[in-house]
């Protein structure tokens, strides 16, 4: 037995047709779950009914007269737009929930359930929200804003969120319910997180690496500027945490940024910030840029290399006079920060091409610190094996207990052109993969093959090359985080690598 969902036409709109339609139901005893009528056409949810009743009751359904047509259907049409709005919202890539007023939880989408609730499929409606975040503090900020929508920083599960609290009235303008949509604040961007790395984190044996702590460690006792060099994946802000960890400011705030993942307008507004009413779609009040924000502590400046040039002449007058003006702003505040600031481009080289300011690069390489590459400390290894080896069977849940010669091999003969990073990656998948205690040659997936001349061999000259610039553009791709940046290391235009990506069929996501 079934429960019916049932549509009726009607020819005419007259007086008790509808009322004629349930005679019928209530002679088969059949009870009504739910019923919607308009002028011609009214949806009927029935209780379960015997199939062959049902036979019976659409009979004289249809008998009657006036109706034009009777249809079993699957879902309503408030139903079909319940359903296409819960599609829609998800897959929006962030979270929404709608609360009542008490803050129970009506509806969440399934970025919310997996992200901000981890439901693991579990249905938390009806839940009060404050289980999950502090929704009182929420309710208190928005009242103290005249109940309109509100904008905060909240930390679930390690990561920062954007939280936009809008209350939702009905149409007598009382108050019927909540909206929360929670956004991910990139930490490439904006990290402001728990910062608890030191130098016993930087792991090292080779002589190498050890003299760089040394002066690390020397670094961290003064309030110069550092900056620190070295190839993607070497661990430069690693390096810069345990610098802050390490100084007098460590009990202040580590604020870093990327200068190379913002586009330049924002850019300027998450350095410097800017006053109210100075971008349309802003906040209204302004905000302070980070060198306000890292008031006492330290601002790591990742990628200081891809500032662009008025941005240089600005940070120059920043460090030069320890103020800064808000975009838009006529007033200055007083700034009290320790730079450190990162490149894994060859500064002196865009020194000498003007495309980097040499009075700014006097003044925030005071301490450099140059972290080698991977290929260049291979002593390294064994220790960075142990420590990743460690992590990720903890986090495979796996008894990894040791590895094969032959895979070892495979690890001191590879040169790691994304280093530290790439290196814990292969590892990861190594553990991942693993069916035994013992990681195998065969679960160490390099990134690409060290001798180039492999698999192009036979080939036309013209097929050696594209072979080669196919292989150095996949590299190169999956080094950088951009493909701008790929292309400024490949030293070609950004057109002209999207236009080789595309004969060669190379998907970035997808290397
Ligand atoms: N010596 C090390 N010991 C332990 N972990 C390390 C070490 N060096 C790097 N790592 C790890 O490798 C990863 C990359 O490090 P990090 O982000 O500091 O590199 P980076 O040089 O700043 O890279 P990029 O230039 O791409 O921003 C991080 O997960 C970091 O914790």
């Amino acid at each position: 037995m079934k429960t019916k969902k049932i549509k009726l036409t009607a020819v005419e709109d007259r007086a008790h047709i509808t009322y004629e339609a349930l005679s019928v139901l209530h002679k088969y005893d059949v009870g009504l779950i739910w019923m919607e009528v308009y002028a011609f056409v009214a949806y009927i949810k029935l209780m379960p009914v015997e199939d062959e009743v049902w036979e019976k009751i659409k009979n004289e359904l249809q008998e009657l007269s006036g109706w034009a047509s009777l249809e079993e259907i699957d879902l309503f049409p408030f139903e079909e737009k319940d359903t296409e709005m819960k599609k829609v919202l998800d897959v929006i890539p962030h979270g929404v929930v709608l609360l009542n007023r008490k803050g129970d939880i009506k509806y969440f989408n399934d970025y919310s359930a997996e992200k901000i609730f981890n439901t693991e499929g579990k249905d938390i409606t009806g839940l009060n929200i404050n289980k999950f975040i502090d929704f009182k503090k929420l309710i208190a900020t928005l009242k103290d804003n005249n109940m309109s929508l509100i904008k905060e920083n909240l930390e679930i599960s390690n990561q920062l969120y954007e939280a936009n609290l809008q209350p939702i009235v009905n149409k007598e303008k009382v108050l019927s319910s909540y909206l929360i949509s929670f956004y991910e604040i990139d930490s490439n961007i904006y990290n402001r997180f728990d910062n608890p790395i030191t130098f016993d984190d930087i792991i090292a044996e080779s002589n190498k690496m050890l003299v760089t702590i040394k002066s690390g460690k020397l670094y961290s006792k003064s309030d110069s500027p550092v900056l620190i060099t070295g190839e993607s994946g070497t661990g430069k802000e690693l390096f810069a945490r345990a610098i802050h960890n390490e100084s007098k400011r460590k009990n202040k705030p580590f604020i870093a940024i990327n200068c190379a993942a913002i586009p330049d307008q924002l850019l300027e507004s998450e350095l410097f910030g800017y006053e109210g009413g100075t971008f349309t779609g802003g906040r209204k009040e302004g905000k302070p840029g980070i060198f306000e924000i890292a008031g006492g502590g330290t601002v790591f400046l990742d990628e200081i290399g891809d500032m662009p040039p008025h941005l240089q002449a600005k940070l120059l007058r920043v460090l030069q006079e320890k103020r800064v003006r808000r975009v838009g702003s006529a007033n200055e505040v007083n700034v009290d920060v320790r730079l450190i600031s990162a490149t894994n481009q060859n500064i002196d080289e865009m020194v000498k091409n003007k495309e980097f300011r040499l009075e700014l690069l006097f003044r925030i390489n005071i301490f450099n610190i140059n972290i080698p590459p991977l290929r260049d400390r291979k002593e390294d290894l064994p220790a960075l094996y142990e420590h990743f080896a460690q992590k990720h069977s903890k986090r495979y849940r796996k008894n990894i207990t040791g590895i094969e010669k032959e895979a070892m091999r495979k690890l001191i003969n590879y040169n790691w052109p994304g280093n530290v990073r790439e290196f814990q990656n292969v590892l990861e998948r190594a553990i991942a993969l693993t069916v035994s205690n013992e990681i195998a040659a065969k679960d160490i997936i390099l990134n690409y093959d060290i001798v180039p001349m492999d698999g192009i061999e036979g080939k036309s000259l013209k097929g050696c090359i594209e072979s080669l610039e196919k292989k150095k553009i996949i590299e190169s791709l999956k080094n950088n985080k951009s493909i701008r940046d790929a292309a400024k290391e490949l030293d070609v235009t950004h057109t002209l690598l999207i236009n080789r990506m595309k004969k060669y069929d190379i998907d970035k996501n997808n290397i």
